[in-house]
């Protein structure tokens, strides 16, 4: 249709995009929300931080500390909201010619239940109703992504930041829960050998003070803001 060019809504397939949708990904205290307020300066770009406040608070409850607690019995109910919270985040109205996210509903899946499940600490009915639940939603619903940028730490890295950002819930973290995430995040988004890459990736070395860091951004804020743009 003739409306798709000027529609920042517009999912059709046909019709090349006038504005590009990027998942910011990276480990846990890698350093996403600080690299998504820089770029929240910067006109046309809307930025969509990741829902955390919503899984440490839904009706009262908090299963984001009850996962942490006990994984077993909780990942399938922190795991369902996540699902929900970012399918809602990719289909809200875009309302700039760019949009910046954090993570993704696919990472969230191929990073986090897979971690969860992987460790033994999701049993497998619990794996195989999310699993379909996405499957469903992969299949039915466009998510389009257009650039990945993959902030790449190394698990010590995020260990320190982590314990500096001293987030409750979080305090029961292993160096080794950031070193499986790691793995996870390498094979998906740098060896490409687990799961279906949805968009190109921009890998950005992320161990460097904020100084160097912001000084990355600038380097690669043309290529970041032009993907997918017509
Ligand atoms: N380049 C950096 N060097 C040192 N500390 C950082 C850097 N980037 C972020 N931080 C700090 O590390 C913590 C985690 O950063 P944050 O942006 O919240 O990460 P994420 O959103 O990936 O979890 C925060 O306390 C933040 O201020
Ligand atoms: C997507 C996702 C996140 N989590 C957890 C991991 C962290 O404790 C927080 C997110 O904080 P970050 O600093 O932005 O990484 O949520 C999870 O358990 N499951 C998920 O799918």
């Amino acid at each position: 249709s003739n409306l798709c060019n000027s529609c920042f809504n517009c999912v059709c397939d046909l019709v090349k995009p006038v504005f590009s949708r990027i998942c910011i990904e990276g480990n846990i205290a890698s350093g996403k929300t600080t690299c998504l307020e820089y770029f929240s300066k910067t006109s046309n770009i809307e930025v969509l931080t990741e829902p955390v406040s919503k899984w440490r608070n839904v009706q009262g409850h908090n299963p984001l500390a009850l996962m942490y607690q006990d994984p077993a019995r909780w990942g399938l109910t922190l795991q369902t909201y996540v699902q929900l919270t970012m399918l809602d985040r990719h289909l809200s109205t875009v309302a700039a010619p760019v949009r910046m996210m954090e993570r993704s509903l696919y990472s969230a899946k191929y990073i986090f239940v897979e971690n969860l499940y992987r460790s033994g600490k999701m049993p497998e009915v619990d794996f195989a109703v999310l699993s379909e639940w996405f499957e469903w939603i992969i299949k039915n619903i466009a998510i389009p992504v257009d650039l990945i940028v993959y902030l790449q730490t190394s698990p010590q890295t995020c260990y320190e930041r982590l314990k500096r950002r001293c987030r409750e819930e979080e305090r029961v973290i292993p160096i080794e829960y950031l070193e499986s995430i790691h793995n996870l995040y390498e094979d998906w988004l740098i060896k490409q050998t687990s799961f279906k890459v949805p968009a190109p990736v921009l890998v950005i070395p992320a161990d460097h003070d904020l100084q160097k860091m912001l000084q990355q951004y600038e380097e690669n804020r043309e290529k970041i803001l032009t993907t997918g743009r017509a």
